[in-house]
């Protein structure tokens, strides 16, 4: 399929799973009604609060993954399912922040666990140090779909853009990034930094985030879709909600062939290892 819309949803998840998880079904649903045939949920779509550890749930097999792979298949949509916290056997205190992919028939195409945590010391004086708590993946994922090659990213790794670049060569047409971005860094870098990966791969970013008081920061919302060429085809208002726009993967084959930042690279000069 190389037209088809896709929905990213924007929420103000607080610490009662539940009540996310209603909104989530809410805004699925919705979605659907508006004919997406993917929708991507933001970063800890599930729980925000302090006990990520007792909160982890297995991926595939938990509530959470049973109740929207339900949803996933009732609709038959796929169901990017934003992050949630996945039990880490090896280190039970500190669960990995794992995103995933769920198929129109509600098994699982793909799950990624954040590569960076969000270790920083802002300029407002905050300081998170998202490591002490979450334990970071080890594994890039582009998943197969029948909608093209779908690379996976979570909030703080759209600085890193080798990331994006890699999963760009290994023929992901667009980019979903679930996010609980900060006002604070957000409002002058959420933008720049989901185009910028757009236009230096030629590639869709679908990027829902959360909103509103959490107990470390504010969430900038702002969830944005970005085309290829860098244009914001997508933005939301200052509300929890579902936003929808035309994917065209004939368009990134279009863009790809008329400023061919991914053909014109310099691998003689230099190059980017996976290890
Ligand atoms: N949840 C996160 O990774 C936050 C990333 C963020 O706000 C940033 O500025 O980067």
């Amino acid at each position: 399929m190389t037209k088809f819309i896709a929905a990213a949803v924007q929420m103000d998840s607080q610490d009662d799973k539940m009540a996310n998880l209603a909104a989530a079904e809410r805004y699925i649903r919705e979605a659907a009604a508006r004919g997406a045939r993917l929708v991507v949920l933001p970063e800890s779509m599930n729980y925000i609060g302090r006990d990520m550890a007792q909160e982890a749930e297995a991926i595939p097999g938990g509530p959470t993954f049973q109740r929207l792979s339900g949803l996933a298949r009732e609709l038959d949509l796929w169901l990017e399912a934003g992050s949630i916290y996945e039990s880490n056997p090896e280190d039970p205190a500190r669960p990995f922040n794992t995103t995933f992919l769920i198929c129109p028939d509600g098994t699982l195409a793909a799950k990624y666990a954040k590569l960076h945590p969000f270790d920083v010391v802002l300029p407002n004086g905050v300081t998170s140090r998202e490591s002490d708590r979450v334990c970071p993946g080890k594994k890039l994922t582009v998943a197969e779909t029948d909608l093209g090659k779908v690379g996976l990213g979570i909030c703080y790794d759209i600085r890193f853009g080798e990331m994006f670049r890699i999963m760009a060569l290994e023929g992901a047409k667009l980019f979903a990034v679930p996010a609980n971005f900060t006002v604070n860094t957000g409002k002058d870098h959420w933008e720049v930094l989901l185009r910028a990966r757009a236009i230096e791969n030629e590639c869709y970013v679908i990027a829902p985030n959360q909103m509103g008081k959490k107990p470390r920061f504010t969430a900038y919302g702002n969830s944005l879709m970005v085309d290829p060429w860098g244009t914001v085809i997508a933005r939301a208002s200052d509300k929890p909600g579902v936003i929808t726009a035309e994917i065209d993967l004939d368009y990134v084959t279009k863009v790809r062939q008329s400023t061919f930042t991914l053909d014109n690279r310099r691998p003689d000069v230099y190059q980017l290892r996976k290890l």
